[in-house]
C-alpha cells in the first residue's frame, strides 16, 4: 500500500511534540542513481571507533563530514573534522536548502554497506547543533527502514521505509522529545547512502 502517493509537497508524520516532514520524491530515480555513484565514489568514506561505556567499537557504517566552515563535530565520544564541499555535495546542499528555505553549514554522510550497517537509537541534540535544530536528511540507493520512538511515552513508536531520492526533515522539538535509528536488516539490501545536512554554531 502506498501511504503517500507521489507530490511535490511535504507531508507531516503524526508523531507528537515533534515535527517531521516527509516528501517521497525530492530527486526522481535518474538524478538518485547519478547521485548514488557521485558519492560513493567521492566521498571520503572512514570507519571510526567509537566508544561506548569505556568500550571501543568500529561504528558500524562508514561516515564523512563535509563543512563551509573548519568546526569540528563530535558525538558517542569521536571528533570529525570535516573536508570541504565539492561540486555534487554543494548542488544537493543548495537544492534542500531552497526546497525548505533554511540554511545548512555542515553534511554528515553515512554509508551503510549491506543490512548488518546500522545507526543505533539517538537523537541529534549535541550543544553546537544549538536549540531545536532542524536535520535533513536524504537516501540514495537501497530502501532501509527509519523508526522514531517517543522518549517518555512508550506507545509512540513510528517506522517509515526511506526510498532512494526521499528527504525527512526533523525539526522543532523533535530531538527533544523523539530518538531515531536505522535498525540492521535481515533482508539482502543493497548499499544506502544517506546524506544528514544540520548547522554547526
Ligand atoms: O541514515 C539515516 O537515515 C539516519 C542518519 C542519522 O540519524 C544521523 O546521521 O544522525
Ligand atoms: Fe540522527
Amino acid at each position: 500500500m502506498n501511504l503517500f502517493p507521489q507530490s511535490n509537497e511535504f507531508i507531516k508524520l503524526p508523531l507528537k511534540n515533534a515535527n517531521v516532514l516527509y516528501l517521497e520524491q525530492f530527486y526522481n530515480s535518474e538524478t538518485s542513481n547519478f547521485l548514488f555513484n557521485t558519492l560513493r565514489k567521492e566521498i571520503q568514506w572512514q570507519q571510526d571507533n567509537i566508544k561506548l561505556f569505556g568500550k571501543t567499537y568500529k561504528q558500524p557504517r562508514l561516515t564523512a563530514l563535509y563543512a563551509e566552515n573548519e568546526k569540528p563535530y563530535s558525538y558517542s565520544n569521536i571528533t570529525m573534522y570535516p573536508e570541504s564541499f565539492f561540486k555534487e555535495l554543494e548542488q544537493v546542499k543548495s537544492d534542500i536548502e531552497e526546497k525548505i528555505a533554511h540554511k545548512f553549514t555542515t553534511c554528515l554522510a553515512n554509508l551503510y554497506r549491506t543490512g548488518n550497517d546500522s545507526n543505533g537509537w539517538h537523537s541529534d541534540n549535541e550543544k553546537e547543533l544549538g536549540h531545536n535544530p532542524v536535520i535533513a536528511s536524504l537516501s540514495l540507493g537501497a530502501t532501509r527502514s527509519f523508526q522514531l520512538k517517543h522518549k517518555t511515552d512508550s506507545s509512540q513508536r513510528f517506522n517509515i521505509e526511506l526510498p532512494s531520492g526521499s528527504l525527512l526533515i526533523m525539526k522543532g522539538t523533535t530531538q527533544e522529545f523523539w530518538k531515531h535509528q536505522i535498525p540492521k536488516t535481515k533482508k539482502h539490501v543493497g548499499e544506502r547512502i544517506n546524506l544528514t545536512f544540520r548547522t554547526i554554531l
